[in-house]
Order: structure tokens, then C-alpha cells, then sequence
């Protein structure tokens, strides 16, 4: 074990002047692993699970093609103005390992790995997975917090009711978080959300579970500056959930997701708005539903490390 508050100093990522970045076994951003450090400000934390989804499977691979796709991060981040890891510790925790033949089992396991976590690491970044990862995970940040606004980016709403009759799915979890009780409904939304529904109801059942929504096309007519505004007004100074569904993204910029929908955001927007959230006070976030299987030359994963590394980036404490 390093430890790394032997000088105050975090531990950062390897150095590719030194190592260069296509050798060695990948961690997220080339990070130390959590167990080679003393305490983690954020761990990243990936949950290769996908027995949740409705169509195309294979986000179970999302985790290790992310860290793949990472290698390539650098520390400073001038758009933030930041250098994510040398102000704060982040780590690598690897994956939970969780049952692929049980939903139930599975998102138990989650919830219990995500609670442990918590004692080793302030936050967690998690990388899916489907987005029913994102049920559990905000249980466990309800424990810890209390009901949390939730900031949903996904070309979907996600509040469904049930499939086959399972009301535990990729399509399902803010509809069950919100029922449970989560989740403020004063402060949360979707953005991104496009394409289409089951039926007109499924609109109406959303804000009454307490979303509000920024579509696609909203962010297309209006901007991102007021797309921006709207999330800033919305979420104010509530605890931060942001659960990122990589397929917000056109697909275009995220081919490699499970069900794509024409007409997303530019990985651009994305990134925009998500360092716009630097100041609030974000408890946790997940970055779901990369399928490496549909992806060509990387471009869905390095979307997705980007966003994990915008993340990290707000999460950071500033002076
Ligand atoms: N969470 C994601 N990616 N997709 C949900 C789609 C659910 C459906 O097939 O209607
Ligand atoms: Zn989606
Ligand atoms: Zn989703």
C-alpha cells in the first residue's frame, strides 16, 4: 500500500512521459487502484452488468472498454480550469462483481458494494452497465444522503413502468427510485430525452414522478446556455445525483450503446453542461450503457471517459 497522505499528495495517474500510455494493465485514467491508496476523495467503480436491457445486450463490456479508451486522459483540465487528480484522490476500485442470472440478486449486490465502498471512498464514479445500475446505486446514496436530485442525461425517460411484467429494468429505475422515495422530486429532470414513446401518458406519469425535462430538440432550438440555465434552476443547491446514459449522445458520437435514438446531443453539448455542475454539490454519478460490441474506433468510449473525466473534474474541491 502507497500511502498517500504521506506528503499531503495524492497519488496520480502514471506518467505517460515516462510509461507510455498503451502499456500496462488499464485503471481508469491510468489511476492507482483504490487498494494502493489510504482513502479515495472519488473512486471509480465499474459494474459490468446488462441483464437488465430491452434490446441490444453487451453493456456488461462497458466498464472495461471505458478504461481502455482512457488511457489517453491527461491531468490538467484547462476547460475546468483543474487538475482532477493532483487536488483530490481518485482510485481505481475495479468492478463488483455481480450475478448475471438474477436481476434481484444483482441489484443487491450493487447496493451492498456501493454502501461498502462509501467507507473507503467519499464518492463514487460508477461506469456501467446498464442503467438499471442506477436503482441500486441510488439507494445506496439515499442512505447516505437523504433524497437527492436526480440530473438524468438519456435519449430516454428511464420512468417506465415494468417489461415482461419485471419492474426492474434499464427502462425502469427512476420510475422505482421515485416510488422509493429517492429522489427530490422538486429538483430533478432529464436531458436529452427525444424520440419515441409508448403513449402520450408516459409523458404525464414522468412529472408526476417528478421530472422535468430539457428535450434534445430544447437544447438544439434554445442552446446550450439555456439548456444550462434551466438544469441550474432546477437542481439549485440540492445534493447532485448525475446519472449519464451514454446514448443522449447522437449516435453519431456514441454508436455503441444498446438503444440508440436519432437525434441526440453533441459530445460537445454534453461536456458543456456537464462542467457546468462544478459548483454544486454533486454526491455521486454513473456513466451507463456502453456496449463495445456496436462501437467503431472507440468513439462511444472515449465520449464516455471524457464524461467520467468532466465528473471527476466538478467533483473537485475548489479553492
Ligand atoms: N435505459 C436505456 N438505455 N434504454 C431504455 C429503453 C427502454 C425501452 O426499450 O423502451
Ligand atoms: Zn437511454
Ligand atoms: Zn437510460
Amino acid at each position: 500500500m502507497q500511502p498517500a497522505s504521506d506528503e499531503g499528495t495524492p497519488i496520480g495517474p502514471v506518467d505517460a512521459s515516462r510509461v507510455p500510455r498503451f502499456a500496462g494493465i488499464a485503471t481508469f485514467a491510468r489511476l492507482p487502484r483504490l487498494d494502493e491508496v489510504e482513502h479515495a476523495d472519488i473512486a471509480v467503480v465499474g459494474v459490468p452488468f446488462d441483464s437488465g436491457v430491452s434490446y441490444r445486450p453487451g453493456a456488461r463490456f462497458g466498464p472495461a472498454h471505458v478504461r481502455e479508451a482512457s488511457r489517453l486522459l491527461r491531468p490538467f483540465n484547462p476547460a475546468q480550469r483543474v487538475s482532477p487528480f493532483a487536488v483530490q484522490q481518485v482510485a481505481d476500485a475495479g468492478d463488483l462483481a455481480v450475478n448475471p442470472f438474477s436481476i434481484d440478486e444483482a441489484v443487491a449486490e450493487i447496493e451492498q458494494g456501493a454502501r461498502a465502498l462509501a467507507d473507503r471512498a467519499e464518492r463514487l464514479v460508477v461506469i456501467g452497465g446498464d442503467h438499471t445500475i442506477a436503482l441500486p446505486l441510488l439507494r445506496a446514496v439515499h442512505a447516505k444522503h437523504g433524497p437527492v436530485a436526480v440530473l438524468h442525461f438519456d435519449a430516454h425517460l428511464d420512468t417506465w413502468d415494468t417489461y415482461f411484467g419485471a419492474p426492474i429494468t434499464h427502462g425502469t429505475p427512476f420510475r422505482r427510485a421515485s416510488e422509493e422515495g429517492l429522489i427530490d422530486l422538486t429538483a430533478s429532470m432529464h436531458v436529452g430525452t427525444r424520440g419515441p414513446l409508448y403513449g402520450v401518458d408516459d409523458l404525464a406519469d414522468d412529472e408526476r414522478l417528478g421530472f422535468a425535462i430539457v428535450t434534445s430538440e430544447d437544447v438544439e432550438e434554445h442552446g446550450t446556455a439555456a439548456a444550462i440555465e434551466r438544469i441550474r434552476a432546477r437542481i439549485g443547491d440540492a445534493p447532485l445525483y448525475i446519472s449519464i446514459d451514454i446514448d443522449v449522445l447522437d449516435p453519431a458520437h456514441a454508436p455503441g450503446t444498446g438503444t440508440p435514438e436519432a437525434g441526440g446531443l453533441t459530445s460537445r453539448e454534453l461536456l458543456r453542461m456537464v462542467r457546468a455542475l462544478a459548483d454544486r454539490r454533486i454526491v455521486g454519478a454513473d456513466v451507463v450503457e456502453v456496449a463495445p460490441a456496436y462501437d467503431h474506433a472507440q468513439l462511444t468510449a472515449v465520449a464516455a471517459s471524457h464524461v467520467a473525466y468532466e465528473l471527476i473534474s466538478a467533483m473537485a474541491p475548489r479553492p
